[in-house]
């Protein structure tokens, strides 16, 4: 039963100290508030964070769905509560749009990141550069998946074009509507492998998982006929079991990406850029005004989108940026724990001289 969740030997290693301690291991299906829900050989159960964990979880970050969990069971109930979270293969994270310091663990354990985007009015080739460099990060395979081809006059055109952006990761064209392009999406997703998808909100990533399911699983919704967005239908991340093997993990809509310590993410999606930097004249280069400056001249010819180009440069300063405030906040963290040693200090000095 587990082993269809992905359980494996080298699982079953890490896991060595926790079954001497008398812990069962299971894998976040759904991950919530207060309990988790958490497969387990033993079937489905109800999880809650031991006091240490949700201590430890306000630094460390809480586990999210995907995460191989350790757990005390009582016998005869289906609560249980987890105490250790293993170390995570890979992650697709987020920053919070309004924070620095607030990274979201998305998805953990994963194997296939499918970038979703419809190929109607939500195609936005920058969003898609953004969700890619974070998908590279996450350790995972990244495949861009565009939904709704029905909907679109040429798709296979569109998809050429997004292909040249989307550095060389597969570039899948489905409509669920019309039954096309599955076959592609479920090639992708290997017996005991977990999948997730990204995208907005209305592009189709439930129906995606009700038709790899064969069935009405997942609750969907029409977008708004106004703007083509959609309305945050699915509101939680679930884990699911496909019929073929292997497991995918639908999650709510999200716009934006906040991208966090992805360098190596953003080097991948712009690797054209990146190479063609190697051929400017100074290597230190700015791009600015330099004479020789190999991005300026591609500019010029049009090999390289200005559209492109500005991204790249965004999301870089971006990327500055948050390492910068990271760098002043854990200053400060710091700052404000050698106060508080110096202030127990002094106490102490006080307490031993009243003595
Ligand atoms: N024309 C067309 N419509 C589709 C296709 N796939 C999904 N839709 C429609 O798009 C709408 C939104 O689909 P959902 O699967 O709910 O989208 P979602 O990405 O899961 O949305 P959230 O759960 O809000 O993140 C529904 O009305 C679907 O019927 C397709 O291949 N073609
Ligand atoms: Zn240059």
């Amino acid at each position: 039963m587990i082993e269809q969740y992905g359980w494996s030997d080298t699982l079953r290693l890490a896991f060595e100290p926790h079954a001497r301690a008398g812990h069962v291991p299971g894998r976040i299906v759904v991950q919530q508030r207060e309990a988790h829900l958490v497969a387990t050989a033993g079937g489905n159960l109800s999880a809650r964070l031991s006091g240490r964990l949700r201590h430890e979880a306000r630094e460390a970050g809480h586990p999210a769905a995907g995460d191989w969990v350790a757990l005390s069971v009582k016998a005869g109930e289906d609560k249980a509560t987890i105490h250790a979270v293993l170390p995570r293969r890979t992650a697709f994270v987020r920053r919070a749009a309004d924070s620095v310091q607030t990274l979201q663990v998305i998805a953990a354990n994963i194997d296939v990141v499918f970038v979703v985007t419809s190929m109607n009015a939500d195609l936005n080739p920058r969003r898609l550069e953004r969700f890619l460099a974070a998908a590279w990060q996450s350790g995972a395979r990244p495949v861009v998946v565009l939904t709704k081809s029905d909907l679109c006059e040429q798709p296979e055109s569109l998809a050429a074009e997004i292909a040249t952006l989307a550095a060389g990761c597969p570039v899948l064209v489905v409509s669920a509507r019309q039954d096309h392009g599955l076959g592609g999406l479920r090639d992708h997703i290997a017996p005991g492998e977990t999948c997730v998808l990204i995208g907005s909100s209305g592009v189709g990533k439930s129906t995606l998982v009700n038709a790899l399911l064969g069935e009405e699983r997942m609750a969907t919704q029409d977008i708004r006929a106004a703007d083509a967005k959609g309305r945050h239908t699915t509101s939680h991340r679930q884990l699911v079991l496909l019929p073929g093997g292997g497991m995918i993990l639908d999650t709510p809509g999200i716009r934006e990406v906040g991208l966090v310590e992805a360098d190596e993410g953003l080097s991948t999606v712009f690797d054209d850029i990146e190479n063609l930097a190697l051929n400017c004249r100074f290597r230190n280069c700015g791009h600015s005004s330099e004479p020789g400056c190999a991005v300026h001249a591609a500019l010029d010819e049009g090999t390289l989108d200005a559209g492109r180009w500005a991204h790249f440069q965004k999301l870089s300063q971006e990327l500055a940026s948050s390492a910068l405030m990271k760098s002043q906040v854990v200053h400060e963290v710091e700052r404000r724990r050698l106060a508080l040693l110096q202030k127990t200090y002094r106490t102490s000095k006080r307490d031993l001289r009243s003595l």
